[in-house]
C-alpha cells in the first residue's frame, strides 16, 4: 500500500529528521510506528502524507508517487492530526461533509452515514462540536479523515493523554476499520497499544527504522519478565536440583533472578514450578518482587544490537 524508499529529511535549521528510511506498509494491516518523543515519527507521517517535503528519497502510495502524482497519492490518505483541532460551532455532519468536498468528492450521504455509525456518532450527528466529550471529538476527527473515502489511514498518537477506558474504545474502533479493508498506521509511544493493535511494528529512533517486526515475534522478544526472589539466607551458588530454571545469583547471593517469558501462553510462566522446586531444596523466600523491561530499556536493547 505504501513503500517509503530512502527518504531523508533535514529541516531548514540543519536538523536531521528522518535518516533513509525504508519501509513497506501492507494492504490491509495495521502498522504501529514505536518510538520515544521526537524520534521522527511525526515527521515521517507528514512526509507520507505530503504535508512536509522529503529531502532525499520517494514515497509511493498505491504505487503512486506523491510528489509527481500528488493528488492521486493524497486522496488515498485519511489523516488524524495529533491535536485536537476542530470548529466548535459546526455541527458532526457538517464537518465531516466538508471533508469530504475538500478532496473534490461529489457528496454521497449514505458513505456520510455509514462513517459516523461506524464511529457510533450517528446520534450525534446534529450536535455541534463544543457538545461533544473528548471521546467523540476525537472520532469526529477519524469520521473527518474517513470521509473521502481513503484506502489508508494515519493516526498520529490517536490515544494520546485518553484515559484506559477511552484507549480501549479507540482500540475498537479502529481494529472495526481495519475488518473493513482500511489500512491504518499508528504512532505511539505505548508499547501496550503496539501489541493490542498492531499486525507489525517498527520501531523509530533517532530518524531511523532500527527494526520492523511482527507483532507477535516482536513481543516475544521484548516480553521478558524478571522475578526476582530475595533468599532468607545468602547461597554461594545455585543448588544442581534447579539447574533446569532460568536463575541467576545476585545481590552477593541474597537473591535468585529468574526471567520468564511473560507472553508464553502455552508453557506458562514457569513460576509455579520454581517455588515448589525451591521449598523442596529447603530455600526459604523472604520477598519477591517482578520486572517488566521498560520502553527505554526495550529501545536502548534494540539500538545496541541492531548498531
Ligand atoms: N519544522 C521543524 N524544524 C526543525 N526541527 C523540527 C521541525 N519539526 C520537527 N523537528 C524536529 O524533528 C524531530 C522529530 O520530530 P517529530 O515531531 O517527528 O517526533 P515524534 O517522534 O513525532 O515525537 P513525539 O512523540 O514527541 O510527537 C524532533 O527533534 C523535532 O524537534
Amino acid at each position: 500500500m505504501i513503500r517509503v524508499e530512502g527518504l531523508s529529511k533535514t529541516f531548514a535549521d540543519g536538523f536531521q529528521a528522518l535518516k533513509d528510511i525504508d519501509l513497506t506498509i501492507r494492504r490491509g494491516e495495521i502498522f504501529a510506528l514505536l518510538g520515544p518523543n521526537g524520534a521522527g515519527k511525526t515527521t515521517l507521517i507528514s512526509v507520507i502524507c505530503g504535508l512536509v517535503n522529503a529531502s532525499q528519497g520517494r514515497v509511493l502510495v498505491d504505487g503512486h508517487d506523491n510528489v509527481l502524482d500528488y493528488r492521486a497519492a493524497r486522496q488515498r490518505i485519511g489523516l488524524v492530526p495529533q491535536e485536537l483541532t476542530n470548529e466548535a460551532f459546526v455541527t458532526v455532519w457538517d464537518t465531516v461533509s466538508f471533508s469530504r468536498g475538500l478532496f473534490g468528492k461529489p457528496k454521497d450521504p449514505a458513505h456520510i452515514e455509514k462513517v459516523l455509525r461506524a464511529l457510533t456518532l450517528w446520534e450525534k450527528r446534529h450536535n455541534r462540536l463544543l457538545e461533544l466529550s473528548g471521546g467523540m471529538k476525537r472520532r469526529v476527527l477519524i469520521a473527518k479523515a474517513l470521509a473521502h473515502e481513503p484506502d489508508v489511514l494515519f493516526l498520529d498518537e490517536p490515544t494520546a493523554g485518553v484515559d484506559v477506558e477511552l484507549r480501549r474504545e479507540m482500540w475498537e474502533v479502529v481494529r472495526g476499520l481495519r475488518d473493513q479493508g482500511v489500512t491504518i498506521i499508528l504512532t505511539t509511544h505505548y508499547i501496550e497499544e503496539a501489541e493490542e493493535m498492531a499486525d507489525r511494528i517498527g520501531v523509530i529512533r533517532n530518524g531511523e527504522i532500527v527494526l520492523v517486526e511482527n507483532t507477535h515475534a516482536l513481543m516475544q522478544q521484548l516480553g521478558s519478565k524478571e522475578l526476582t526472589l530475595h533468599l532468607h539466607e545468602a547461597l554461594e551458588r545455585i543448588p544442581p536440583a534447579l539447574s533446569g530454571h532460568a536463575l541467576t545469583l545476585a545481590e552477593e547471593g541474597h537473591a535468585l533472578v529468574y526471567t520468564y517469558d511473560a507472553t508464553s501462553q502455552q508453557d506458562g510462566t514457569g513460576i509455579s514450578g520454581l517455588l515448589a522446586d525451591l521449598e523442596a531444596v529447603g530455600l526459604q523466600v523472604k520477598d519477591l518482587h517482578t520486572r517488566q523491561s521498560s520502553l527505554e530499556d526495550i529501545f536502548v536493547s534494540l539500538v545496541r544490537e541492531h548498531r
